[in-house]
């Protein structure tokens, strides 16, 4: 079984404990009573490459990441810095995130904020929005198309951002054909977990200028935001290279300030 099966796996098994709490109609009941959802496609679209900076307190490939502390005071130091978005991890038995994190991520920010986690279903849609989120992760090797399609087409429904997640022009295809508006390449594998900072220069090209291109994974510094810029990003997403930063406040602003860069390329559209 690979990485992402057996990830996938337990995430069922959660979604599945937390329904039998609170079913369905009660989050979609909460969902409808949150403060309405960020445009944050507009936000991701918007001048200069941004940074969506992630709150990543372990990962399967390198565990335990940092003592990430508070996760409000993190990403309150993220948004201080000029992060256009945060991302926050919610799948718990690999990643060691909550839906605990999202609401004090929520409550620190007035940025869009993402909740990263695999989606199996509508479930946690309609949970990530009674959570406050504004954008959803799905990804595209974990879902079949009819479901991909389907939990694309719930996300908007509900006013919220897909970012449907790929790693191959084969995913790429199937995204666009789902009708992804913005488009996640990661370097990682999610299979392997093998990080290739080419795959995005591979891919994104390939994707109509109209779509949002944010390049996952393996930025360490402002030239790997330089080097995704050049291949047609619109944005980023950084986790591991912030989380040990020293003072993760200056590296968000030293990656905003090389996206925003009069020499930083810009995406053709
Ligand atoms: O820590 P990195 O290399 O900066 O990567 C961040 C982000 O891309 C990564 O956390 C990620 C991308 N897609 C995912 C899907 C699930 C969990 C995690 C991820």
């Amino acid at each position: 079984m690979s990485v992402l099966d057996s990830i996938i796996d337990g995430v069922r098994q959660d979604v599945a404990a937390r329904q039998a709490q609170r079913d369905l109609q009660a989050v979609k009941e909460l969902a409808r009573r949150a403060p309405a959802p960020l445009d944050a496609a507009a936000v991701l679209r918007g001048d200069g490459i941004s940074v969506i900076a992630e709150v990543k307190r372990a990962s399967p490939s390198r565990g335990a990441l940092a003592d990430i502390g508070d996760p409000a005071e993190l990403a309150a130091a993220y948004a201080d810095g000029g992060a256009h978005a945060i991302s926050v991890l919610t799948e718990e038995r690999r990643f060691h995130g909550s839906l605990a994190d999202l609401d004090a991520v929520r409550r620190a920010v007035s940025v869009p904020v993402l909740r990263k986690d695999f989606v199996v279903g509508p479930y946690q849609i309609h949970e990530a929005r009674a959570h406050g989120a504004d954008i959803i992760l799905l990804i595209v090797a974990a879902l079949d198309q009819s479901t991909l399609t389907a939990l694309l087409d719930r996300t908007e429904s509900l006013g919220m951002t897909a970012l449907v997640e790929v790693h191959t022009t084969e995913e790429a295809d199937r995204a666009l054909e789902a009708g992804a508006t913005v488009i996640g390449v990661n370097a990682r594998d999610l299979k392997t977990l093998e990080v290739d900072r080419d795959n995005f220069s591979r891919i994104a090209p390939g994707l109509p200028p109209e779509v949002v291109k944010i390049a996952e994974s393996g930025v360490r510094g402002p030239a790997d935001l330089m080097a995704y810029a050049g291949a047609g990003a619109d944005a980023v997403l950084v986790g591991e290279g912030l989380v040990t930063a020293g003072d993760p406040r200056v590296m968000v602003s030293d990656l905003v300030a090389a996206g925003s860069h009069p020499s930083c390329p810009k995406p053709a559209r």
